[in-house]
């Protein structure tokens, strides 16, 4: 299986969203095995159960489906479900093992009536094979071209109906065309902290762990809205359990366990921390730009931007503005800090308060 490996510029974090290491055994185990033990997302499960249902009930393959979302959120999962409760075979492939078209022609000859197709990362297959994609979506056809140059011939291959269930961390890089081929799409958002809590109580039941509800919820709120992230946390932390406790999950257990991994109770990690600190220490709160932020860290622009920055956004604890980074009320809240405007009534002269005590400020520019 081809995993998401365009994301992760640096090394492997262990509130990493994208699958690696020992995740992909643990997960088959770990996965949900029907719509009603797959956790959250309400909507989506509504409508995909009625969608599936009333394929059913007629007797005919289910619409085309595309899932949308951030990496470890269920949609792997989701395209098992979507096989599973259709009770039909399912084939794996993804965008990047696609290169030629006549690599998806010989996929979707040998499909079978029903079959569903998962596509995963269908944002990065090449161009000729979503052309051919178009057409096998709307007519259950493909044109297979033998033969080169003027003497070239397409030779039309009937397919049987099968359902594509194409999965894409990224939809808005998708053709429209491609969209709008599908019959359902189904947007996964992150997860709440009570439903992560009910995907670490359920994980742990599996994995034979003993788990009160506090030490769930601990775990849950230090999981960044990701289940994958949820399952990899109560891994760390049963190791912590079975180790330094006496087995048992508990909230101290779980927020001395994540201690040890430098997970703090928000799922900051040591380089989420080392940003805000230095936004918050060296710059006041900012605005500073992005690259003078990078040095202060000691990592590379694009680590801060693309590792550490949409997840501080996310959270509320870091906004990027045509003047540079700035930290929130939330941020100096969450490192216990004071901000300067706040320290004393002089700090906020002349209007620009944010401003307020970053004496480095002139020297760095933005
Ligand atoms: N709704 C859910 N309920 C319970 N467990 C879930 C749920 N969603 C995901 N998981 C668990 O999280 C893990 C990751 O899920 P999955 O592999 O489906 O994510 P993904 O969206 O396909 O990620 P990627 O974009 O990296 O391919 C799996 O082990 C699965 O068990
Ligand atoms: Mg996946």
């Amino acid at each position: 299986m081809n995993w998401d490996d365009d994301s992760s510029p640096v090394e492997e974090r262990i509130v990493g969203a994208a699958a690696e290491g020992d995740d992909q055994a643990v997960e088959a185990a770990l996965r949900p095995k029907d719509l009603g033990e797959f956790i959250g997302q309400e909507k989506v499960r509504q409508q995909l159960d009625l969608v599936l249902k009333a394929a059913r009930q007629r007797g005919a393959t289910a619409d085309h489906v595309l899932l949308s979302g951030a990496p470890g959120l269920g949609k792997t999962t989701l395209s098992m479900i979507i096989a599973a409760e259709m009770n039909a075979p399912i084939r794996i492939t993804s965008g990047p093992a696609i290169q030629h078209a006549g690599d998806l022609a010989a996929i979707l000859s040998s499909l079978q009536e029903g079959e569903i197709l998962f596509l995963d990362e269908i944002h990065r297959m090449s161009r000729p094979a979503e052309e051919m994609l178009y057409m096998a979506m709307e007519d259950f056809r493909v044109d297979v071209i033998v033969g080169k140059g003027p003497g070239a011939t397409a030779i039309p291959l009937d397919l049987p109906p099968f359902t594509l269930v194409g999965a894409t961390t990224r939809a808005g890089l998708l053709p429209p065309p491609l969209r709008d081929r599908f019959g359902f799409t189904a947007h996964m958002e992150f997860y709440e902290p009570h439903e992560l809590e009910r995907v670490v109580r359920r994980s742990a039941g599996l994995l034979d762990v003993e788990i009160d509800t506090d030490g769930a919820a601990e775990i849950a709120g230090r999981s960044r809205g990701t289940p994958r992230i949820a399952n990899r946390l109560l891994r760390r932390v049963r190791d912590y359990a079975q180790v330094e406790a006496d087995g048992v999950i508990t909230r101290e257990v779980a927020a001395a366990a994540l201690g040890v991994y430098e997970v703090d109770s928000r799922g900051l990690d040591r380089l989420d921390r080392a940003v805000l600190e230095a936004l918050l220490k060296l710059f006041g709160g900012g605005p500073v730009g992005l690259s003078t932020l990078a040095v202060a860290v000691g990592e590379e622009r694009e680590t801060v931007e693309e590792v550490a920055e949409p997840f501080l956004v996310r959270e509320g604890l870091l906004a990027r503005t045509p003047r540079g980074r700035v930290a929130t009320p939330a941020a100096w809240a969450h490192l216990g800090l004071v901000p300067p405007q706040a320290a004393g009534p002089g700090a906020a002269g002349g209007g620009g308060a944010a401003r307020g005590g970053s004496g480095q400020g002139g020297l760095f520019g933005m």
